[in-house]
């Protein structure tokens, strides 16, 4: 039994479906929250307030060199803990600014998580996001934090700490269910936030997910795609337009349920991704993660920036079959996504 005023939240992994990552760059994106992967986070008040480190995420004591090595070879070096701080703190500096009063109370806040890392599948907003929702109930301010500004704060939190991301993460997480995002420069510069319009998960085909259990590709850090596109080099600019385009015509895809023109799409994307980045930048495995479902004729492409790829098979089981086949020769895991429905409650509905 959960004691008196504890406060708990789930947030979900997400994937891209298309558009991504034209959110970095004034685009659309469509993504979605997956249930198959989550991180949790529960608030109990306290008389200190306390971060609480995770028992095996956060965890210090090692039985030798090698073993310490090896975990931050596979893990880093960080655990949630920061992303915890960071989210008060924003969350705090964000209440001040706004003129929302906050009770002086404590809490203590901990965390579990099974998305698994660096695998573009958004695990440390997930972490951040199941946070921010525990502080709104905590301090009963949800009503007075818009919807469309939460996606901005757990960003912040993640910005606080020099992690690079995109908006697209975040609000397919504060949403749940799936979401068509315009962050036209137009909405970003007038409101600080983009347009987000959540549709319904049953236009969606059966979708699956391929993922590595230790991604070791870097090669997102070497990009140069960003300052490409700020230098205004004309082919990254009309390329990221493409990109952008493509949840447009996504979205008149999904609800024609048209699923080939959606297959023509999500190759689309992962083809201009390709000849923006390169090869390079990709990292092996991630090409070959799309290249295993290509080779059995299903579409497929980044969920985020690599670490696992979101997959539709036009012809159905007899295919996942053979997918399944192709993974497990290439040590690749595979998984039916389930996708998390429309996550926002009456309180939060009412600041939209
Ligand atoms: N499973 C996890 N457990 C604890 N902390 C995590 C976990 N995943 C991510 N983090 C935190 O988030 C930071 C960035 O994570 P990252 O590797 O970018 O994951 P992702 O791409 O899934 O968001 C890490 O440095 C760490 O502080
Ligand atoms: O490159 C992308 O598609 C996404 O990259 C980041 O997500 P990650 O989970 O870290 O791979 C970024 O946060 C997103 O906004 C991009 O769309
Ligand atoms: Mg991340």
């Amino acid at each position: 039994m959960e004691g008196e005023g504890v406060i708990k939240h789930k947030a979900y992994a997400r994937a891209g479906l298309l558009g991504n990552p034209s959110d970095v760059y004034y685009g659309n994106t469509i993504s979605f929250s997956l249930a198959n992967f989550s991180a949790t986070v529960i608030l109990h008040p306290s008389n200190d307030l306390l971060i609480q480190p995770h028992p095996v995420h956060d965890f210090v004591r090692f039985t030798s060199l090698p073993q310490l090595v090896n975990r931050l070879n596979n893990e880093g070096y960080y655990g949630g803990v920061r992303l915890l701080m960071a989210i008060c703190k924003v969350f705090h500096n964000y209440c001040k600014e706004n003129a929302i009063t906050l009770i002086e109370k404590n809490f203590t806040l901990s965390y579990d998580t099974n998305i698994p890392r660096q695998t573009g599948l958004s695990g440390s907003s997930a972490i951040v996001c199941a946070a921010l929702n525990c502080l709104l109930d905590f301090y009963d301010v949800r009503h007075l934090i818009k919807v469309e500004v939460r996606p901005g704060l757990v960003l912040a939190a993640e910005n606080e700490l020099g992690i690079v991301a995109g908006l697209q993460d975040r609000v397919a997480q504060v949403y749940g269910g799936l979401v068509y995002m315009d962050f036209s420069e137009e909405n970003m510069d007038k409101v600080g936030h983009g347009v987000y319009e959540p549709l319904d998960v049953n236009l969606l085909p059966p979708l699956h997910l391929i993922y590595a259990e230790n991604p070791s590709d870097s090669g997102k850090v070497h990009s140069q795609v960003r300052q490409r596109w700020l230098n205004g080099e004309e082919f990254i600019v009309s390329s990221m337009k493409e990109v952008a385009n493509l949840a447009k015509e996504g979205r008149k895809a999904l609800e024609k349920k048209d699923y080939s023109k959606l297959a023509a799409l999500m190759n689309r994307n992962f083809d201009l991704r390709r000849s923006m980045f390169g090869d390079a930048a990709l990292g092996d495995l991630n090409i070959k993660m799309v290249e295993v479902a290509r080779k059995v004729g299903a579409a497929s492409k980044f969920t985020g920036s690599g670490g696992a790829v979101v997959v539709y098979c036009p012809h159905g089981d007899s295919q996942v079959k053979l997918l399944q086949e192709e993974c497990n020769q290439a040590g690749f895991l595979l998984q039916p996504i389930e996708v998390v429905p429309f996550c926002l409650n009456d309180t939060d509905l009412k600041t939209l």
